[in-house]
């Protein structure tokens, strides 16, 4: 079995009036990127901070595997914008008794050739890489990054991508984000999350699997699909079917590939079949998808 470097299980969470967190469980591979997802007000921040025991949690139960400290980076990034970005680090440093190598850092988080600058005369793009860089000072196994690439500009957003694909290989890394393309770019797991509860968490590719309810199969004919023929194809596959004459969408009800069986049966109905072809959905669409569900 994998080994995981995070467990959270059935965590609850109220501020005061507010139950930000409703019986949250997910897990983290140790060395994957794992990409915590969902809007505004969904619970990923709370979660993060209870992660790395900036609050604590009303029930539920959290395990970290490691030895070392979580670095983590929270969403608005504590920076002192009136040091330079070696004089900060050291500060960091000192402030964790840590031993890190502050230029091997720099190195990595592409900051070398502005150690010597002031924070508050940085970019916002590196700013956030010295907010990476003060994560890593405290030699973690276990990063975790709020929101890391909210408020950049494209340019900046491709390259604290490229930051934190960089540093997967030595790293458990777990971030949030809204950004579905993100998540689908960058993460082997992914954990997406409303109103305090898990929608769905796991591989990437099974939560996407998963979340599409059944295959959508896109269908040209060269002819009109008859009544009779398609109400026959209904019961027979247990599939919805919509568009119009020769264009079909069918949706099966079951998790099945169908495609086949399907093509089988309208070749032996004498249809010429010119299109057959599985409709990807995109994490965005699957998105929206769970989250009006969840809405209903
Ligand atoms: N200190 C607090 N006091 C009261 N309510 C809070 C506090 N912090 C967060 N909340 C509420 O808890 C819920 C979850 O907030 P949280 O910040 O964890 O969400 P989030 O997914 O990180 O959102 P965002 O992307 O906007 O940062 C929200 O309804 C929020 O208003």
């Amino acid at each position: 079995m994998e080994e995981k470097a995070i467990r959270v299980e059935n965590v609850h969470k109220s501020y005061s009036s507010t139950n930000a967190l409703n019986g949250v469980t997910f897990e983290v591979s140790k060395g994957s990127i794992h990409g915590f997802l969902g809007p505004n007000g969904a619970g990923k921040s709370t979660t993060m901070k209870i992660l790395t025991k900036e609050l604590t949690l009303c029930s539920g139960e959290v395990t970290i595997n490691s030895e070392k400290p979580i670095g983590f980076l929270p969403e608005i990034p504590p920076l002192y914008k009136h040091m330079t970005v070696s004089n900060y680090l050291e500060f960091v440093r000192d402030i964790f008794n840590s031993r890190s190598d502050l230029s091997e850092i720099c190195t990595r988080c592409g900051l070398s050739d502005v150690s010597h600058r002031l924070i508050g005369n940085l970019s916002k793009g590196y700013q956030q890489r010295v907010g990476i860089a003060q994560a890593l000072v405290v030699d973690p196994e276990i990063i975790i990054l709020d929101e890391p690439t909210v408020g950049l500009d494209p340019h900046a957003i491709k390259e604290i991508r490229e930051l934190i694909l960089s540093l997967k290989k030595d790293h458990t890394i777990l971030f949030s984000t809204h950004q579905l393309y993100e998540a689908s770019h960058l993460c082997d797991e992914v954990t997406i999350i409303n109103h305090g509860k898990i929608l769905k968490t796991g591989k990437i590719e099974d939560v996407k699997n998963d979340l599409v309810a059944g295959e959508v199969i896109l269908i040209e004919l060269d002819s009109k699909l008859s009544d009779e023929d398609r109400s026959e194809c209904i019961s027979k596959f247990n599939v919805e079917i919509s568009g119009k004459e020769n264009q079909l969408r069918i949706v099966s009800k079951e998790k099945a590939d169908l495609r086949g069986e399907i093509n089988r049966f309208l070749l032996d109905k004498n249809y010429i079949v010119s299109s057959l072809k599985s409709e990807e959905m995109d994490l965005e669409q699957i998105f929206q998808k769970v989250t009006s569900n969840i809405n209903d």
